[in-house]
């Protein structure tokens, strides 16, 4: 598994900061092999960061990342897949060139990277445009490169910043696929995102991260388990006034009254609106993963 542990970095100040700028204040996890691990958080939180340092493009003032059991070196992580934020193509190279090109750099001989690059470039939507150079595409598709250039070589582990941003929705699910694919086979993924859906949706565990730390982490499920619970009750046509007295707040749609609350006693709250009206609903809300992130980082 990739363990990373106790990270901390600070970035020395300029003349309007000389203080410095903390970015990483001690951040821990691991991603195992098969696991889609989705790294959210603010701007400025440190994701960007602690992937550098993942990909030894900044070394860290403290802390570990180790994969399968060993501090990560240089051979290693050549055998990683990276996605920076610095997206970096040669612009006047074209793409299939280009793809094939960094599978070369990775180790792979001639036939086998134009048919891994082949095959990506069909995949993510790209074919018709494998003889164009590269700044003469959409931003969108320029991104679609920058994946296929962090795949091509058949990674042992994936490290991807923002892969999904500027995507449409095709390429979103294109993506998506791929990386599910990867994540089956035993790789495991790591990628940050804004887009939390989409994290919600893709992602075996999710890490949130706020201010250097890591502030919650774990699958959907156990980050849910640990927020309060909305209880929602909907009470079609109540006698006025039936939710006197109970916690929580109700808003009135038409003829239907909706009691919204995260405390009490659920029995009673039920037998009050039985008594009240025709109870239409009576259960609680998951809490999204946008729920859980603005309540964890607040
Ligand atoms: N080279 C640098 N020099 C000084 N400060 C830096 C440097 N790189 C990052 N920082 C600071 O470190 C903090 C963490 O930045 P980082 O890019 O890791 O955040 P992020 O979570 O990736 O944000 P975003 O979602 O906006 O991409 C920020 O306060 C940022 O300004």
């Amino acid at each position: 598994m990739l363990e990373i542990s106790e990270l901390r970095k600070r970035f020395a100040g300029g003349p309007d900061a000389p203080e410095g700028k903390v970015a990483l204040d001690g951040i821990s996890f691991v991603v195992r092999p098969g696991e889609m691990f989705g790294f959210v958080g603010a701007n400025g939180a440190g994701k960007t960061t602690t992937m550098r340092i993942v990909m030894g493009v900044l070394q860290p003032d403290a802390g570990s990342v180790s994969w399968q059991g060993r501090p990560l070196e240089y051979t290693e992580r050549r055998r990683f897949g990276y996605m920076p934020e610095e997206r970096g193509l040669y612009q006047k190279m074209r793409v299939a060139e280009q793809v094939e090109y960094f599978g070369r750099l990775h180790g792979m001989d001639a036939a086998a990277a134009r048919a891994a690059a082949g095959d990506l470039l069909e995949r993510l939507g790209l074919t018709e445009r494998r003889g164009d150079a590269v700044e003469a595409l959409s931003l969108g598709n320029q991104q679609r490169v920058q994946l296929a250039v962090a795949l091509v070589h058949d990674p042992e582990v994936l490290v991807l910043d923002e892969p999904f941003s500027g995507l449409d929705p095709i390429a979103v699910d294109a993506l998506a696929t791929v990386l599910q694919e990867r994540c089956r086979g035993g790789v495991p993924v790591i990628f940050s995102s804004h887009q939390l859906e989409l994290v919600e949706r893709l992602c075996d565990s999710v890490g949130i991260v706020s201010a250097g730390r890591m502030v919650a982490s774990g699958t959907v499920g156990d980050l849910r388990a640990v927020e309060s619970r909305t209880l929602r009750v909907v009470v079609r046509d109540p006698a006025p006034g039936w939710a006197d007295g109970l916690p929580g707040t109700v808003t009135v749609t038409g003829d239907r009254h909706v009691l919204l609350t995260t405390d009490g006693d659920g029995q009673e709250i039920l037998r009050r609106a039985m008594k009240a009206g025709q109870v239409e609903h009576f259960g609680t809300d998951q809490p999204t993963l946008t729920e859980i992130f603005k309540e964890a980082v607040a």
